[in-house]
């Protein structure tokens, strides 16, 4: 996470089409009321949770698919979350290794009960056979396991899932240096935190390292606040809907200076209210109000990353 920190404000030191708005961020800071609206985790009431490593299981099956729901307008995170749930409170053997390995477009949309063809289903199905393939390989078949590995670290565990998943290396290159993201990886360990209310795979003794999910949410709701701003051509591409390419600077721009900016915002609310906040806090926060805002332009990007 120390990486994913150091390089969004790399990224944002040198951002052209982003700025992260100083005095918009105080502004949004000094609305704040004390010291941040608390979201529960699951606020939504849409996941599956049973206490054991079957959540386990779900929950990573979840955060290898939860990317790019926009290009279908009746899709969402929820549906995607409520679809897994139901699929596997009817079998309890929907997400085991070796099933994960074999199922196809069809099968994963008969699942879900999705009446069409997935955004990006090949990559969900090629993400989905990756995950199964090295749990058994390396995890005896368990996501479980993998959690068992980091011994409590958010950082190891992000060490772990992205060294033995490519699908979860979510990084660009931006004026010709690696800067890292690790949307899904990150959002994993905050699910587990989050659902287990940090005991037992919920356990992380550094938590607060975790940086916030630079998704497509999180930007827009940042830019409603006046935090971040974009250059008018940036604002025109998006305020039209048009796409953006994935790994362009625009894009690693908008999602470094989100973090960046989240980053900053934790160090003015800790001086106005003596008191340390989480990006993980902030986050789930920022991204409840966002989908709560049907009418807010986000940037759409193809991307497996988030
Ligand atoms: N930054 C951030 N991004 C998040 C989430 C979540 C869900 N987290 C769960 C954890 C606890 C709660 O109970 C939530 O249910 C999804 N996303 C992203 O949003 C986008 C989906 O948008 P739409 O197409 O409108 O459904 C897509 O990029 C998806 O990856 C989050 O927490 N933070």
């Amino acid at each position: 996470m120390e990486e994913v920190k150091a390089t969004s404000a790399w990224v944002a030191s040198r951002s052209s089409h982003v700025i992260v708005d100083t005095s918009g961020l105080q502004t949004a800071v000094d609305k704040i009321k004390c010291p941040i609206p608390k979201v529960e985790w699951d606020f939504e009431g849409i996941h599956y949770f049973d206490g054991g490593l079957l959540t386990v299981q779900y929950l990573f099956v979840l955060d290898a698919l939860n990317f790019c729901f926009w290009p279908d307008k009746d899709l969402s995170y929820d549906r995607l979350a409520s679809g897994l749930k139901t699929a596997l409170q009817n079998d309890k053997h929907a997400f085991d290794a070796d099933r994960l390995q074999t199922y196809t477009g069809p099968q994963l949309r008969e699942l879900l009960k999705w009446p069409r063809p997935l955004p990006l289903e090949d990559e969900r199905i090629r993400l989905l056979h990756e995950v199964g393939v090295e749990l058994e390989r390396s995890f005896e078949g368990k996501a479980a396991k993998l959690v068992d590995s980091c011994g409590n670290s958010a950082a190891s565990l992000v060490g772990l899932i992205t060294s033995h998943f490519p699908g979860f290396r979510d990084h660009a290159i931006y004026k010709g240096h690696q800067v890292f993201l690790y949307k899904r990886a990150q959002i994993f360990i905050a699910d587990l935190w989050g659902a287990f209310r940090g005991q037992g795979y919920g356990s992380f003794n550094d938590i607060g390292s975790i940086t916030i999910f630079a998704d497509y949410i999180v930007p827009a709701v940042l830019r409603q606040m006046g935090v971040l701003r974009y250059s008018s051509a940036l604002s025109s591409v998006i305020d039209a809907n048009d796409e953006i390419s994935s790994g362009s600077e625009e894009e690693v721009e908008i999602r470094s200076c989100s973090i960046y900016a989240v980053e900053k915002m934790k160090e003015l609310i800790w001086t106005k209210f003596g008191k340390k906040v989480m990006s993980i806090e902030l986050d789930l926060w920022l991204w409840s109000v966002g989908i709560q805002c049907p009418s807010l332009q986000h940037h759409r990007t193809l991307s497996i990353f988030y």
